[in-house]
């Protein structure tokens, strides 16, 4: 995440259309942090797309006669939800790109999420992700789940003061 992968697919579509080429851009309809009908680059660049649910339903919706013969490029963003990241000869479809590390600077090649939800999928930004490098990942995984554990001891204890405050408070 942060690492250019939208920017540099909304680059490549301008510039395909600039050399005449009629282009489309897909993208998973999970996707809907910034705006459900556009890709959005989390520096808040636009570009007009489709929501899909999969890759099949495109040429229903764009239109078989317009899919033949009205299109030339297609882009698509957010892959990983289609669970397509390989061509039909099992090549790699993908170009690594990589932030910096937050904490470091050094080159991000990691991603580490900052809530407790553990789901695979789970849509979200900068407020639920940060990008790291190998060994900022390491260590952040480390100091959150110590933190985590420090608030649930914390909370567990909280909760057993307000019991003994609830029984105590009545006057005997
Ligand atoms: N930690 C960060 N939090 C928010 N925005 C960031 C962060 N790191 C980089 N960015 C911005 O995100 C831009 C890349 O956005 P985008 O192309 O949408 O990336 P990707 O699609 O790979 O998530 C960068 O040019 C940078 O300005
Ligand atoms: C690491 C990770 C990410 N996701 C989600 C979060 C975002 O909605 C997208 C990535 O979008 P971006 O354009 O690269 O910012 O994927 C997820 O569901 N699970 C993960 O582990």
């Amino acid at each position: 995440m942060f690492s250019g992968k939208t920017t540099t697919l909304l680059r490549r579509i301008l510039s395909e259309r600039e050399t005449g080429k009629k282009v489309a851009v897909i993208k998973s309809d999970k996707d809907d942090r910034y705006c459900a009908e556009s890709i959005v680059t989390h520096d808040g660049e636009k570009f007009p797309c489709w929501a899909l649910p999969d890759l099949s339903s495109f040429k229903e919706r764009f239109g078989f006669d317009a899919y033949r013969n009205r299109l030339d490029v297609i882009g698509i963003d957010e892959a990983q939800f289609f669970g397509t990241s390989t061509s039909f000869a099992a090549k790699p479809l993908m170009r690594r790109l990589a932030s910096r590390c937050e904490v470091c600077g050094k080159r991000a090649s990691f991603t580490l999420r900052k809530t407790e939800e553990r789901a695979t999928e789970l849509i979200g930004g900068a407020e639920v992700y940060m990008p790291v490098c190998r060994s900022h990942y390491v260590s952040g995984q480390g100091v959150l789940e110590t933190a985590r554990a420090v608030l649930d001891a914390s909370s567990q204890r909280n909760a057993t003061h307000d019991v003994a405050a609830i029984s105590l408070y009545p006057p005997v």
